[in-house]
């Protein structure tokens, strides 16, 4: 067994929601420079352009990409020989993100009770995945999700006869009643198969992948590459005002689903799709 104090993965996590929600991930940067030089609307390719100049702002003066610094999603995968000394996993992920937010100054954006909505002022509680791995090291990613990408998830049980298309029309379908509410260019993440709440979480995850990578199996790449294409044919475009980039990618995960089912979940990132990792 390996120990890993409580900590440590406080510290941890207070940085990486510092680190998450100032400096853009690369490939994330990439794509809207690409999406610049591709964009066929004039407003597009401006908006695109001030989209670059923010993210360049942000990561040069350590400042928030957005106001909208999101609510926490904490990925953890905790190797089973590691043993978490001096407390709860789940109390040091809550103790990093207060800390994260606060010192960090990022605007605090959660209220603690759904209905009587009184701000914690500190960001908390955190969303926390936890998947239990090999080994004796802690991986952490801290995912900071934004409301206005995040109110236009969705999720259909579709019948299982449908077929693939009919998954694609979901997608497209999810995007198009979006429209501008997630700020495009999105990031499309997308569920199949599991249960409901299965698909939602793999939507959920399905946003962590790189947005140059394609999905390993043909089959489920070539369904990404339908949607996509059929996205960016809506003409929603940067910030809804018009153009051939909504999307800059999507990424679809699945997993086993019952004869009866084919649940299908859909979750978009903003232009903001931000994520930090850690081992320890
Ligand atoms: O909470 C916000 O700042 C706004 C939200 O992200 C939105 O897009 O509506």
């Amino acid at each position: 067994m390996r120990d890993i104090s409580c900590e440590e993965i406080t510290r941890t996590v207070r940085d990486l929601c510092i680190q998450a929600n100032c400096h853009l991930p690369v490939d994330v940067q990439e794509a809207i420079v690409k999406a610049e030089g591709s964009e066929r609307s004039p407003v597009g390719k401006a908006i695109l352009g001030d989209l670059e100049e923010n993210f360049r702002f942000a990561d040069a003066r350590e400042l928030p990409i957005c106001q909208d610094t999101g609510m926490a999603v904490v990925f953890v995968e905790l190797g089973q020989e590691v043993h978490i000394t001096g407390g709860l996993l789940s109390d040091a992920v809550n103790a990093g993100v207060a800390q994260g937010y606060v010192e960090g100054h990022l605007r605090c954006s959660v209220v603690g009770d759904p209905l009587r909505r009184v701000n914690t002022n500190n960001n908390t509680p955190a969303i926390i995945h936890l998947t239990l791995v090999e080994g004796d090291r802690l991986s952490i990613t801290v995912a900071p999700k934004g409301f206005g990408s995040e109110n236009m998830t969705a999720l259909r049980m579709l019948k299982p006869s449908v077929g693939p298309e009919a998954v694609v029309d979901f997608i497209v379908e999810a995007v198009s009643n979006a429209g501008s509410n997630p700020c495009p260019p999105i990031v499309v993440g997308v569920g199949v198969g599991g249960t409901s709440e299965m698909a939602t979480l793999l939507a959920k995850r399905a946003l962590l992948r790189p947005v140059d990578q394609h999905n390993e199996d043909p089959f489920y790449a070539d369904l990404e590459a339908k949607a996509l294409a059929r996205i960016n044919a809506l003409g929603i475009g940067p910030q809804g005002l018009g153009g051939t980039t909504t999307a800059l990618s999507v990424c679809i995960l699945h997993y086993g689903t019952h004869i009866a089912g084919l649940p299908c979940a859909v979750n978009i990132g903003c232009h903001v799709t931000r994520h930090a990792s850690a081992v320890l």
